[in-house]
């Protein structure tokens, strides 16, 4: 056996994870950094570089002191952070800026620039990344800056994702063409594939914009799967992080990616990643395109393996929003929800307030709160948005099994399904199949099974996942609910895609409905009567 080290920059936090390679976690700790917002500019959202690096520092030395082991036993230190986490770097790899974090949503006009060329030069990548290019997303967001940094333009570099940006730190990397890329950042957010010679022709990205020109060749270095290593922990690393120099650090790779790995995804599984945000990932054997996804790209989650993902763009930020309008705090507000009755409170909430991710690809949505009453309280909304984000959750399963992946697991991994069992029942009863829920912080876990690897401790992804990770909770649909949820959902769905398409539907009917599902009549509307033919016949 050996201890190594998984590392998980989340949006709000990096969290550490020691592990025993043959027995998995030992601790983890947590060290916080700040999110630049903005309440005049709400599509902004950047982080710095050395707040990242000095948490880390911060979380690493918690954690070898909470567990008490000699840091010089660490055999390797693996990273995960957040997709579409972007820095513009110079030729040296110092930063230019900020980051643009994942939810950073200023690149909008960028993106649907690049979607609109992408379609008309019949560029094969758009239907690999779900028909839409997201303004989430990489070129987007490098465009973006491109425009608005005129003076810095002549310094740029590359552009790096967090977690390539973490690995080519810690292994000593100062020159772009060295550094080491995710096959999971690059596939799933900058339309890379060997399929058709890596990223997108440079003819294709100088039409979006001419100052993309010359930008391929910078985008470069080696691109690799997490099986492989991107290089030793540098001298200087190791004294601050108080590790020893030279133990491997493998290519990095999303948080929700390796989060979905150390909650136990195997094939057929689909991992709920619930935190700020929620990543949906799946894994499969055959590639089969799916619209309105994140990307369909082999070696990403598993290296072996073709990874999906997909995902809603507001979760945890969702329910903090509800909490901090009330003056109060998700945990505070969370307490009691156990009173509210499934699919009864009246109001339907679409979890559209940091837009939509999948499967509409729409940053211009907002959040919807139909059906309020003056009665209604701010734990009622917070109960109605953990249904909508269900809701959207099913959605998004729907499409994935419509093309081809299986869903025979579901399993509700990342932070907040360690914190409230209400949403794990709630999931469970809107899904209609069990919630598996891992008896034990899954994240960091990931990280720390790629770093087994690195170790040579393990051979493959399923040896290391027996060993180190934990079981699981289960929570079965309740019955009682069942009819109720079905009615709810078809008129979510009608209301998803209604509003969502832009074709409006008949939202007074919607409204008329989802009161009289509260007040247990039944629906007499003609979308209520086939939805409640549905039912019956379930
Ligand atoms: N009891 C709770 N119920 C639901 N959400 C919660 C609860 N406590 C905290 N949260 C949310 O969890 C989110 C953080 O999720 P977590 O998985 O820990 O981190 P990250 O998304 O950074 O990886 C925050 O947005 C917060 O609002
Ligand atoms: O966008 C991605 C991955 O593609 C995520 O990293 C992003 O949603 C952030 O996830 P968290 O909710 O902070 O774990």
């Amino acid at each position: 056996m050996s201890i190594v080290a998984g590392v998980d920059f989340g949006t709000l936090s990096v969290r550490v994870t020691l592990a025993d390679s043959k027995k998995g976690s030992l601790g983890t700790c947590v060290a916080e950094y700040p999110l630049e917002r903005r309440r005049s500019d709400p599509d902004l959202a950047t982080q710095s570089h050395v707040d990242h690096m000095e948490a880390l520092v911060l979380a690493m030395h918690r954690v070898i002191d909470e567990c008490g082991v000699d840091s010089k036993e660490i055999r390797a230190i693996a990273v995960d952070t957040t997709g579409s986490s972007v820095l513009p770097v110079d030729k040296n790899m110092q930063p230019l800026g900020d980051y643009y974090l994942w939810c950073d949503h200023r690149a909008k006009a960028e993106a649907e620039e690049i979607t609109a060329m992408a379609h008309d030069m019949h560029i094969e990548a758009i239907e690999w990344c779900g028909g839409t290019y997201s303004h989430e997303w990489g070129f987007a967001k490098l465009l973006h800056w491109m425009r608005h940094n005129p003076d810095q333009r002549e310094r740029f570099g590359t552009a790096v994702e967090h977690c390539d940006m973490a690995a080519a730190v810690l292994t000593g990397v100062t020159d772009t063409a060295r550094m080491v890329r995710s096959v999971c950042a690059m596939g799933h957010k900058w339309m890379w594939n060997p399929k058709w010679g890596g990223l997108p022709s440079q003819a294709f990205l100088s039409r979006v914009d001419p100052l993309f020109d010359g930008v391929r060749e910078k985008i470069g270095g080696t691109y690799q799967t997490s099986a492989s290593i991107a290089g030793g922990l540098s001298t200087y690393w190791g004294e601050r992080l108080g590790l020893t120099s030279g133990i491997p650090v493998p290519t990095g790779a999303f948080d929700a990616h390796w989060d979905a790995i150390g909650a136990g995804c195997r094939l057929g599984d689909v991992v709920n990643v619930i935190g700020t945000s929620t990543c949906i990932i799946a894994v499969s054997e055959r590639v089969k395109l799916i619209p309105g996804v994140c990307g369909v790209v082999p070696g990403s989650a598993h290296p072996d393996l073709v990874g999906v993902e997909a995902g809603l763009s507001a979760t945890g930020d969702l329910f903090d929003a509800i909490a901090r309008r009330a003056g109060t705090t998700v945990s505070r507000l969370a307490e009691g929800l156990e009173s509210i009755e499934g699919g009864k409170t009246g109001l339907m909430r679409l979890p559209w307030d940091n837009g939509d991710r999948t499967v509409l690809v729409r940053s211009d949505l907002g959040g919807m709160t139909l059906g309020w009453h003056l009665g209604h309280t701010a734990q009622d909304e917070l109960y109605a948005a953990i249904e909508g984000t269900a809701f959207h959750t099913r959605v998004v399963l729907e499409r994935m099994e419509q093309h081809g992946v299986p869903v025979n697991r579901v399993i509700n991994g990342g932070g907040i399904p360690q914190r409230n069992d209400i949403l794990n029942q709630i999931y469970a009863n809107v899904i209609g199949k069990p919630i598996l829920v891992p008896d034990g912080i899954p994240t960091g876990l990931g990280s720390g099974i790629f770093a087994a690897l690195a170790a040579k401790d393990h051979g493959s992804i399923e040896s290391a996942q027996a060993a180190m990770c934990v079981g699981y909770r289960k929570f079965e649909p309740d019955p009682s609910t069942r009819g109720r949820y079905e009615t709810l959902y078809q008129l979510f769905k009608q209301v998803y895609m209604g509003f969502g398409t832009s074709s409006l539907a008949d939202f007074s009917q919607v409204l008329g409905d989802i009161k009289r599902i509260a007040a247990g009549e039944s629906i007499r509307s003609e979308f209520g009567h086939r939805a409640a033919r549905k039912v019956a016949l379930l």
